[in-house]
């Protein structure tokens, strides 16, 4: 389990998280939603140890990692798809996925044949450049990366942003099986409120770095503050 709490995280001088707290199972969804520019991906970043907290702590299943690095959290089960989803657009997808074995253990360097059960598109453009693949195989290849590391966590950053319908519902049916199998805890940055809604455990809205309301998934159906506060 994901425990935040009281975080404020600082870019310099500007303040970008002021004491937020947040929880996040293992086997739930938990959805973090909010306009642009609240602070959604600095929270994604302060969890995978990319920005670090001035104040506050990140304990993750029961120890406390606020000074631990990116690697280091990815060795602990933390795995990161960060918004725009960053693969080498001159590497192979073989080569991308591989770019994966750096956090892994000898013995778990080997890209599992599940990933292509839950990808097959990825299967079918193994020697195919990163760059060529389009936005939505891309978004797959960052999930399927992020999944060799087997992790107990696993951040997603805005995964269906630019992302053509058929292949956001691919995607939505994969985090579906993952958090059905109850191993992982899923911490999903969406603005799609469909998307959140269909997925949803809990949720948590951030409003200009803060936490203003949050609640079991349910509620963001029947709640009409959620609406309101993710209007643009
Ligand atoms: N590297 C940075 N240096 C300085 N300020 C930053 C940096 N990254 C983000 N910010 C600021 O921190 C605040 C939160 O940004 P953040 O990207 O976390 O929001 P967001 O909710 O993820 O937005 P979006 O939905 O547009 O991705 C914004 O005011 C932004 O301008």
């Amino acid at each position: 389990m994901l425990k935040v709490s009281e975080l404020d995280v600082f870019y310099g001088a500007s303040q970008a998280l002021y004491n937020v707290s947040m929880q996040a199972d293992i086997g739930k969804v938990t959805c973090v939603l909010g306009r642009n520019g609240v602070g959604k991906t600095t929270l994604m970043k302060a969890l995978a140890g990319h920005q670090f907290a001035k104040n506050g702590d990140i304990i993750w299943q029961g120890d406390k990692i606020n000074k631990v690095a990116a690697d280091g959290r990815a060795k602990q089960g933390i795995a990161y798809v960060p918004q725009g989803r960053h693969i080498f657009s001159q590497l192979t997808v073989e080569e991308n996925l591989k770019t994966a074995f750096s956090s892994l253990p000898k013995s778990q360097r080997f890209i599992d044949p599940e990933i292509y059960d839950l990808f097959p598109v990825l299967k079918q453009m193994l020697g195919r450049r990163g760059g060529d693949l389009s936005g939505g195989q891309q978004q797959q290849l960052a999930i399927a990366r992020a999944l060799l590391l087997r992790p107990k966590m696993l951040i997603l950053d805005e995964p269906t942003e630019g992302i053509q319908p058929s292949i956001i519902k691919d995607i939505q049916k994969v985090i579906e099986l993952l958090r059905d199998r109850g191993n992982m805890a899923i911490v999903l940055v969406e603005q799609y409120l469909d998307f959140a809604k269909a997925l949803a455990d809990e949720y948590i809205i951030l409003e200009r770095g803060r936490v203003v309301s949050a609640g079991d998934g349910e509620a963001l159906n029947t709640s009409g503050d959620v609406e309101r506060l993710l209007a643009i």
